[in-house]
């Protein structure tokens, strides 16, 4: 029998407030994926990856992300569908005022992690994943965009996400950083995890082609490589 996908739309609309803002969404991501999402500025990659982590909600059509019914999707939900999504953002998001671990901590903290070997551990696990171990005790400020990025990946895998929502992770990268970071979600997911990545960068979409999905006049539709 196949498995659920992970992230599943049919004839959905994506509004800010009132206005519309794509239409007639149908996508499908399936557990190991790794998919593109494209499209000029403006054209809604923002609002369809706030749709799925419930910033906005589903007012039309069918949809469910990581066994959650987007349509039916409760404000008191979205903390734990929050902790089975890893969100990473354009401009990273770390606390500034504490360490790399004490960042790491924090999340665990918030989310119901109260054993503090279990907790050490889990730190030292994502670090480790994502080439930044020997930085824990660095306060963000002291990092460089790329190892900022890196962190907030850490962050996001700390709770075993069963889709990674990434909105413009290189967005603030130069490309060769950018090239790092992405390195960095290839690996993780090459080993297992399913990834949604919106992205301007299409010269990172030639160098690591994948599944890829374009937003353009209020539509969604995949697109093969030669085309974008
Ligand atoms: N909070 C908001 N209220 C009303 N309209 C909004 C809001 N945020 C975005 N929009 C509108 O929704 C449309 C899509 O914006 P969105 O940010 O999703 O696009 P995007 O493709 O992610 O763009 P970018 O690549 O610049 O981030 C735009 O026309 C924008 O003006």
């Amino acid at each position: 029998m196949s498995q659920q996908p992970v992230l599943f739309l049919k004839d959905a609309s994506i509004f800010q407030r009132e206005n519309l803002i794509l239409s007639d969404v149908s996508v499908t991501v399936d557990k190991g994926e790794f998919v593109y999402l494209i499209g000029k500025t403006g054209t809604g990659k923002s609002s369809f990856m706030k749709t799925l982590y419930g910033d906005l909600p589903l007012q039309k059509g069918e949809g469910s992300i990581v066994g959650y019914d987007l349509p039916s999707l409760k404000e008191n939900d979205i903390p734990f569908l929050r902790r089975k999504l890893g969100v990473v953002f354009q401009d990273f998001k770390l606390l500034n005022d504490r360490t790399v671990h004490n960042n790491l901590l924090f999340v665990l903290t918030a989310t119901g992690w109260t054993d503090k070997g279990r907790m050490e551990n889990k730190i030292n696990e994502v670090l480790d994943k994502v080439g930044m171990k020997t930085k824990a005790f660095k306060f963000p400020y002291q990092l460089s965009g790329g190892e900022q990025q890196r962190i907030a990946i850490a962050r996001a895998l700390l709770n075993d996400p069963e889709l990674i929502l990434a909105d413009e992770p290189t967005g603030n990268l130069d490309p060769q950083t950018s090239v790092e970071v992405m390195e960095v979600l290839q690996e993780i997911n090459k080993n297992g995890n399913t990834i949604l990545m919106a992205t301007h960068d299409y010269a990172l979409l030639l160098k690591y082609p994948s599944k890829t999905l374009k937003c353009d006049e209020n539509q969604i539709f995949e697109v093969v490589q030669t085309t974008v």
